[in-house]
């Protein structure tokens, strides 16, 4: 199997929902399922937080997610834990500044798709030195989900990091929902990556969707 290419890349990325138990009140495999049907585009697993499962039981629901994204034939992305994208054999990984280095994980997954966060020009950089398929930027606006969140940067985060010459794949993050997920596109991200305007969506489905029209 060969790199990712940019252009696949560039669709994969249209609607990225990120999911971990913690984050959603439903089954995660009901909601996954359901944000699918609503035509998000790639799938990350994150399993992260105070009670995030660990073990076992977060083996056994990645598996249980990674099914469901076989059969719809979406990619399924891990969060963080580069050891278990290995032995589900997951389709890549996303790992954070604070995580392994970037480089080190290429070596590790060989073509799989590596996504890597970056809040600076200087990270993005970095990141595309070192063999990243596409940078999650953000957060682009404020979130309660992920708890160590940095500053909020608002889109134009993301349209320097173009204007600096930065053309790898972007995806934004962070407080991003139907309202708001238009700026993000013309800001220069070429997707939307959400937890929560899906996870916590009265009607997941429909949400996904919106999200989707929102990136047109
Ligand atoms: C993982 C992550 N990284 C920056 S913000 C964030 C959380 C995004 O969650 P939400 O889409 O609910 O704001
Ligand atoms: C922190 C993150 C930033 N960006 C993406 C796409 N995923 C993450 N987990
Ligand atoms: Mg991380």
């Amino acid at each position: 199997m060969a790199r990712v290419s940019a252009n696949k890349m560039r669709e994969l990325l249209k609607v990225y929902f990120i999911m971990g138990s913690v984050n959603c009140k439903r089954k995660p495999a009901d909601v996954l399922e359901e944000a699918i049907a609503g035509g998000i585009t790639l799938f990350q697993y994150r399993e992260k937080g105070a009670r995030a499962l660990t073990g076992e039981e977060k083996w056994r629901l990645g598996k249980e997610l990674q099914a469901i994204c076989q059969k719809h034939h979406i990619p399924f992305i891990v969060n963080d834990d580069v050891d278990l994208a290995i032995e589900l054999d997951a389709d890549g990984v996303h790992i954070g500044q604070e995580d392994e280095p970037a480089d080190l994980v290429r070596k590790k997954i060989g073509d799989k798709i590596l996504g890597v966060s970056a809040h600076t020009i200087e990270e993005a950089q970095k990141a595309v030195v070192q063999g990243a398929d596409y940078i999650g930027v953000g957060p682009i606006f404020s979130t309660n989900t992920k708890e160590d969140a940095k500053k909020p940067q608002g889109p134009k985060l993301i349209e320097s990091m173009r204007k600096q010459g930065i053309d790898i794949p972007i995806v934004g993050i962070g407080g991003i929902n139907i309202a708001n997920a238009g700026q993000v596109i013309a800001s220069g991200a070429d997707g939307i990556s959400v937890i929560s305007a899906i996870c916590l969506a009265d009607d997941v489905k429909e949400s996904a969707a919106q999200l989707k029209k929102a990136t047109m």
